[in-house]
């Protein structure tokens, strides 16, 4: 043993001294026959206890810090997960500081990272921290892959036959391409714009009111304007209108299916709620539904066929695209109206700043007969409008981004030593932390800054003093703080799978978000402004955070736009 392990040893959090007092008095104490028993069970249970510091102890020094349980080692920390949630990282983070730190559980190692500074080379180092390792299990049990498909989705993760052989990789380019900035995604965003001003206006008609859950609204024109704009007019939603609902019991009870445990007995609502889903899913592929659909979910569907998957798990492949095109977009709506229609004073502001963004056309009487918002026009010179939607996601977004060691890699950052990280390892970059982090944020980090995003430099006028109209659009969307590294923002993950609806989820919510402030006011259901609701921090959701409550509210249309026909275009 090296006289560096000795001293590392020896510097460990373990009650040496009482040990050796222990043993050394055990023969003094007990019979001889005994000692054996005694030691063995002595044995037992400082392993147990210490085996977590012996693991900190003789750990290569150059890895993030290996923080042993206090009290439960090797189970204490999947409790503390399971316990509070999203924010256990948070309390870990509390107590030691560190910027990098290594749980170890019985299972897994997992290393947390904190410092933004250190997600950016992480993120980037897709060859040896792999998404794709650490979240196809997660996938495998979300849609109930057989083992055949998982063999055809497997392959060629790491690109050892070519970067674009395999259905993984020609499927990822393919999303990414129709959906960046272009002519495919403005056709995609336009019909879903549409759609939303179709739908809104038949649910909240002239003096009418409506008394919802304020989620259920948004889920009610989400799920129907999406699946049309994504999936096409033979989509699942359309063809049998029950799965609405199932599609979110689904996703109200997705952890308990996934952690199949006899999941028909004891998640099995949910578990109904997705085998419908997947048969209606099944019948779009078979049925041909799908040459309806975008062209994306086209390609998709052809793409999946031809590296060998049944129509029966293509049409189940669907289901995490549906999660991934509804499930964040949702929930973030929710909480964006709820920011604003909850502060009376911002909702004031944005009326007025959104005012920009309305043209008219009047009928021959000289009456209003309709409004267009322009999105494109929300994006340039709405600024409050955008860093409101930005805030709203910095306050939500904790779910972390995982990845897998597949090979052993050192990351360095300025400021930091080279940190190796272990193959076997998973990495998960504590979004969630890291948006409440006060040396990130400053000294607000914690409150909801509707300004936050609003940079000293990007203002309403200047915007309108930008030549081209898709500079200040970008613009707008990168106002980050002054000295916020932009890996610290992680509401779309990074790298090289962040998020590719990213473009279009801003269109589609600052569109609806514009539309309902103008077009409707949203009260509580017993009169005036509702609370804005608090975060649900126990529960751990595969998406943006959840509510405790959601706000129960009465939806009508504002005062003079009764009769008025609403529109919006990109
Ligand atoms: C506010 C709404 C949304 C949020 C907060 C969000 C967030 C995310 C996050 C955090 C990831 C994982 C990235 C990582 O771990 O590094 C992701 C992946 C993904 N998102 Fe979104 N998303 C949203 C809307 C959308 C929409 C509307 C679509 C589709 C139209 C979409 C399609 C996808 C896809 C396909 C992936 C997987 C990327 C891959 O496998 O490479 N997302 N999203």
């Amino acid at each position: 043993m090296s006289t560096s392990t000795l001293a590392h040893l020896r510097a460990a959090n373990i009650p040496w001294l009482q040990h050796i007092t222990v043993l050394a008095s055990t023969f003094y104490f007990f019979a001889f026959s005994e000692v054996r028993t005694f030691l063995i069970l002595y044995g037992l249970t400082a392993f147990l206890f210490d085996t977590e510091a012996l693991l900190a102890a003789l750990q290569d020094p150059t890895e993030p810090p290996l923080i042993p349980h206090p009290y439960l080692p090797f189970l204490g920390h999947v409790i503390g997960m399971f316990w509070y949630g999203a924010s256990y990282f948070a309390r870990v983070n509390a107590k030691t500081q560190y910027p990098i730190f290594t749980l170890q559980t019985l299972t897994a190692r997992t290393i947390a990272v904190i410092d933004p500074v250190l997600a950016a080379p992480i993120q980037r180092a897709s060859k040896n921290l792999s998404f794709y390792g650490m979240i196809l299990e997660v996938t495998k049990r979300l849609v109930d892959f057989d083992e055949q498909s998982m063999e055809i989705i497997r392959f060629n993760l790491d690109g050892e036959h070519g970067s674009s052989e395999g259905l993984m990789n020609e499927s990822q380019e393919m999303i990414a391409s129709e959906l960046s900035p272009g002519r495919g995604l403005n056709q995609l965003s336009t019909t879903q714009l549409d759609k939303f001003s179709e739908l809104l206006s038949d649910l909240v008609r002239g003096t009418s009111t409506l008394e919802i859950s304020l989620m259920d609204f948004v889920k009610r024109i989400f799920t129907i304007a999406n699946a049309y704009t994504i999936y096409g007019p033979q989509n699942p939603f359309a063809m049998h209108p029950e799965l609405v609902h199932k599609f979110w019991d689904y996703e109200s009870g997705m952890i308990a299916v996934m952690a199949n445990v006899f999941p028909f007995i004891t998640a099995r609502k949910p578990w109904l709620a997705r085998k419908a889903i997947n048969e209606a899913l099944q019948e779009f592929v078979e049925k041909g539904y799908y040459r309806t659909a975008s062209t994306m979910i086209q390609k998709r569907v052809q793409i999946n066929l031809k590296h060998g998957l049944t129509t029966k798990m293509a049409g189940r492949a669907e289901l995490i695209l549906l999660f991934g095109v509804i499930g964040n977009a949702v929930p973030t709506t929710f909480w964006f109206l709820a920011n604003v229609f909850g502060r009376p004073a911002l909702l004031q502001k944005i009326r007025i700043e959104t005012s920009q963004a309305i043209s008219s056309t009047r009928s021959r009487d000289g009456k209003v007969k309709e409004k267009i918002i322009n999105v494109t026009d929300l994006k340039t010179k709405c600024p409050l409008l955008v860093s409101t939607y930005r805030e709203t996601l910095r306050t939500i977004a904790n779910l972390a981004s995982v990845r897998l060691v597949t090979n052993t890699h050192s990351v360095s950052a300025p400021g930091h030593p080279p940190y190796l990280l272990k193959k076997g390892s998973m990495i998960q970059i504590a979004s969630g932390v890291i948006h409440g982090s006060e040396s990130v944020w400053g000294a607000d980090a914690n409150s909801f800054n509707p300004t936050r995003f609003i940079s000293s430099t990007t203002s309403s006028e200047q915007f309108s003093s930008e030549t081209g109209a898709s500079i200040s659009a970008e613009r707008t969307a990168t106002a980050l703080p002054k000295n916020v590294p932009s890996a610290a923002y992680r509401a779309f993950g990074g790298g090289s799978v962040i998020c590719p609806g990213r473009h279009f989820a801003q269109s589609e919510i600052l569109g609806f978000v514009a539309l309902c402030v103008q077009m409707l006011d949203i009260e509580d259901v017993k009169g005036g402004t509702f609370d804005v609701p608090e975060r649900d921090d126990q529960r751990i959701p595969l998406s943006v955070m959840k509510p405790v409550k959601e706000p129960q509210v009465v939806v009508k249309r504002r005062k003079g736009e009764e009769d008025v026909i609403w529109r919006l275009e990109l």
